[in-house]
């Protein structure tokens, strides 16, 4: 564990580091199934979340765990696929990101997109030395940005506590 700075800066509502990236799929995105890969999604995924932290906490944020990522329906050549993030909650240097993924279908564009994956990563600041440093708070501007950051207080709970239950299991 690191020591980090005291000083925290001024908190950021939950809007100021929304971020949306799109594309298309294409052939080259296929599984062996010939819907889109999941890696291919993760990528997609990751680099959002990452684009999020990085406005959120105003520099440089690395991927520190991936905790939840469900895939809902496939994605297929062709579908124009969304990904939304927004920094849930934020702690002394991490913060949680949630990303909501939908697709556009190629052959039905007047449909309402589907939601094809949800996912949860922890981000962590850091320096230029690649040490943890403090984030500013997140404020919760909706009642749906509550839910999600007392829901990212929930999955952090239960995080840590897993983390525990296994270390005393290995240590006997
Ligand atoms: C965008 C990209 O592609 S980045 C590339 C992939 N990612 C990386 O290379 C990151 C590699 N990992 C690291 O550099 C380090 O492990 C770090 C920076 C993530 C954490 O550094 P540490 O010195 O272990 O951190 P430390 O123990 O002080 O904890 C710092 C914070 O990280 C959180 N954290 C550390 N490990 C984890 C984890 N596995 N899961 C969730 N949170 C974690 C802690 O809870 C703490 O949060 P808080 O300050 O809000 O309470």
């Amino acid at each position: 564990m690191t020591d980090h700075p005291s000083t925290v800066p001024a908190g950021k509502p939950t809007s100021y580091s929304r971020v949306t990236l799109s594309r298309i799929m294409t052939a080259v995105d296929v599984n062996l199934y010939g819907t889109v890969h999941g890696g291919v999604l993760m990528k997609f995924v990751d680099d959002v979340a990452g684009a999020a932290a990085a406005r959120h906490s105003g520099g440089t944020a690395v991927t520190a765990s991936i905790d939840e990522i469900v895939f809902s329906e496939p994605v297929r050549v062709g579908d124009l696929v969304h990904a939304h993030a927004q920094v849930n909650w934020t702690g002394n240097t991490s913060m949680e990101v949630g990303v909501r993924v939908v697709a556009e279908r190629w052959d039905s564009a007047e449909d309402e997109p589907v939601r094809v994956a949800t996912a949860y990563l922890v981000f962590v600041g850091v320096d230029v030395g690649g040490a943890p440093r403090a984030v500013r708070p997140v404020l919760p501007e909706t009642p749906e940005d509550e839910r999600r950051f007392r829901e990212a207080e929930i999955r952090r709970a239960h995080r840590l506590a897993k983390r525990r239950a296994i270390q005393a299991h290995r240590a006997g």
